[in-house]
């Protein structure tokens, strides 16, 4: 592990052991390879984008990376700390956030609970205010500070519980889900608040997220892990390559037609006036959606980026077996 090496796993792995029935009395015992020798290396200051399907075994690696749980194989460590042995240590160093629970007390106001954090964390005064101060500021927290958490929306609450997570300047930030049911407006504020952070602090991010346009936008590296185990690790371009990912233009005309014809596109199903005509991720959607409004009669439109899942069947479809693209590098993969 060098200094510049945050993150270290070497073949890690978590099994799970669980009794589950098989009749009326009798229990069978079954092992979940949740990790199946996992290896990868974050540099400091790295974002990188922590992807797979439902199940793939994301989260049971964020908590054995916080020391919640303990590894069954391998080896990890996270700023030279072995997080299972030293989860205390760990602590002041990582920051969580959870986009489906908070970290918060519910009942407090939200700026109670940042008192909390700072006795619970023995922040310095002085760096508490400048922490608390720029999250207040970059989060517009503001007026939130004397609303208690259970009143805040989801969307507020997440900024919280950000703000809550960086109030000890953690030198890794785990983000697991952080724009998940969030609305456009809020996704976008906590993106640029992240790129921020990573560009002023040099905080090192790993993320686990459905949105790939979180990796995009926020990640020069992205790990792809399935059924436990790492399946491409290198730039988002070459995951898309790789999944010969397509976007789908949506397109709602003033009337029913038979399907659209444009170049570069083709529909793949049509529903009354709405038709949705998919193209190369890779393509730009704007001269497509100029020539379906120069040649057909327009009236609304909407562009979907491919979901995780899809990706990863294509890449499976396209006979992917994850060995050339899981190198551990950083980039380029
Ligand atoms: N405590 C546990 N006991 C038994 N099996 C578990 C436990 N935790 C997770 N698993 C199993 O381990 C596998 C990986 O789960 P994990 O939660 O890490 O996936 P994930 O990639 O985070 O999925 P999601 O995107 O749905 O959150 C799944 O098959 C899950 O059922």
């Amino acid at each position: 592990m060098t200094a510049d090496e945050l993150i270290v796993l070497e073949r890690l792995e978590k099994v799970f052991r669980v009794r589950r029935r098989a009749g009326l009395v009798r229990r069978e015992r079954s092992e979940v390879r949740a990790v199946d020798g996992i290896s990868f290396r974050v540099r400091r200051g790295e974002m990188v984008g922590y992807i797979g399907p439902n199940g793939a075994g994301k989260s049971t690696t964020i908590k054995m990376l916080t020391g919640i749980l303990t590894p069954s194989g391998g080896r990890l460590r996270v700023a030279g700390v072995d997080p299972a042995r030293d989860r205390k240590a760990l602590a002041r160093r990582i920051g969580v956030v959870f986009g489906q629970r908070t970290t918060l007390w519910w009942d407090l106001p939200l700026g109670d609970s940042y008192q909390l954090v700072r006795r619970l964390y023995r922040v310095e005064p002085a760096r508490f205010r400048a922490n608390l101060e720029r999250c207040v500021e970059l989060l517009e927290l503001g007026p939130l500070l004397s609303v208690p958490v259970r009143q805040l929306s989801l969307g507020q609450r997440m900024r919280g519980d950000i703000a809550a997570a960086l109030l000890h300047d953690p030198e890794v930030l785990y983000l697991d889900e952080p724009t998940i049911g969030l609305d456009v407006i809020s996704k976008t504020k906590v993106r640029a608040f992240l790129r921020d952070l990573n560009r002023d602090k040099g905080t090192t991010v790993l993320l686990t997220t459905h949105d790939l346009t979180d990796i995009e936008q926020l990640c020069s590296r992205v790990m792809v892990i399935d059924q436990g185990r790492l399946m491409y690790d290198g730039a988002l371009s070459g995951l898309r390559e790789v999944g010969e990912s397509e976007r789908t233009l949506v397109v709602d005309l003033a009337e029913e037609r038979p399907a659209v014809e444009v170049p570069g596109a083709r529909v793949v199903r049509v529903s009354g006036p709405r038709q949705w005509l998919a193209f190369p991720a890779s393509a730009s959607a704007a001269p497509l959606v100029a020539r379906v409004a120069a040649d057909y009669p327009l009236v609304d439109l909407s562009l979907r980026e491919p979901d995780i899942e899809e990706v990863i069947s294509r890449m499976y479809a396209a006979g992917w077996d994850g060995a050339a693209g899981a190198g551990g590098g950083s980039a380029g993969g």
